[in-house]
């Protein structure tokens, strides 16, 4: 490596975001024409890798994954982070932003089944982990007769523990597995209208401090409009409904032709109860649309939907 690297990257140490930071830094190489190893690429040791008993949304949810990585942005000893978009809370601290989104894997979550090879499919009573509250629900919805339990850990570990028998099935993001070489394992696609998507499912995102206009003008070549104002309305509803991390909350964008359309749903955690609102409009309403659909949800779900605080 060069004397001073060319970019510092930041990022965690799993398997998924190293395999996301080497993206990263391949297509950065491949748009200026230099060599990958002019890329550092550091792995940063976060709170929320080293809290494995008990389910984040407890422990202090989403900024858990984000503090250590974004106070060595602040303080300059990265130059970007790449982060999974869905991971990421709606207010970052001052001064940085999410300046630049690829574009977006598959959306959608996949199971894994072992029992069975679908959801419908499963015996009753049978147990499945998964540790989103949103596909909890969504799977508590369709099938209220199974026991859903959490199920933390990085991939590969979710993985050992269905292999080892402790389930019968669980569900991770299909873009996760596809980036890691292994969604052949998935034994049934779930369509998006059916489990709607977490925010930013699927999207790679990369933060930057905000007034660093040479990080910035190096990312534009890698930024994907459609993906950036799909994550824009996301992102504008999720900011309206997320009191906690607590919630089953799920919404999609997506771009056609000029065309931007949302769809958004929260969901009582037990699946007994869900609503959905939905959008459309010009790009450039983007945050209006998710605000406005976030808005209508909140005013329908009124006080204690999500259970007791
Ligand atoms: N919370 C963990 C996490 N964060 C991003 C992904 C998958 C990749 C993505 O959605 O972009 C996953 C694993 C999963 O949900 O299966």
């Amino acid at each position: 490596m060069a004397q001073s690297p060319f970019l510092r990257i930041g990022t965690r140490g799993s398997a998924l975001a190293l395999a996301q930071a080497h993206l990263v830094r391949r297509l950065l190489a491949a748009a200026h024409g230099v060599a990958e190893d002019d890329i550092a690429v550091q792995v940063i040791k976060t709170t929320g890798d080293a809290i494995l008993d008990r389910p984040l949304s407890e422990a202090g949810g989403k900024g858990l994954f984000t503090r250590e990585i974004e106070e060595q942005l602040i303080d300059g000893r990265i130059d970007l982070a790449v982060h999974s978009s869905k991971d990421m809370p709606t207010v970052l601290p001052e001064g940085l932003g999410l300046v630049c989104f690829l574009k977006r894997e598959d959306v959608r979550d996949g199971f894994i089944g072992r029992a069975s090879a679908t959801i419908a499919g499963l015996p009753k009573g049978a147990v499945v982990g998964s540790s989103s509250l949103r596909r909890q629900a969504q799977i508590r919805r369709e099938r209220p007769d199974l026991q859903v339990v959490t199920f933390r850990g990085n991939v590969q570990t979710r993985l050992a523990k269905l292999n080892a028998g402790d389930v019968a099935g669980t569900m991770l993001a299909m873009a996760g597995l596809n980036r890691l070489g292994i969604a052949h394992e998935v034994t049934e696609i779930v369509a998006a209208d059916r489990f709607l998507p977490a925010v930013g499912q699927g999207a790679i995102g990369i933060e930057t401090r905000l007034d660093d206009t040479r990080t910035r003008d190096l990312l534009a070549p890698l930024d994907h409009r459609p993906t950036a104002l799909a994550l824009a309305a996301e992102r504008a509803f999720l900011a309206v409904l997320d009191g906690s991390c607590r919630t089953p909350i799920a919404g999609l964008a997506g771009l056609d032709g000029e065309t931007l359309s949302f769809t958004g749903e929260i969901l009582r955690p037990d699946g007994s109860e869900s609503h959905v609102a939905a959008r459309s409009g010009g790009a450039s309403d983007a945050v209006a649309l998710g605000r406005d659909a976030g808005a209508e949800l909140k005013g329908r779900a009124g006080a204690g939907f999500f259970g007791p605080a």
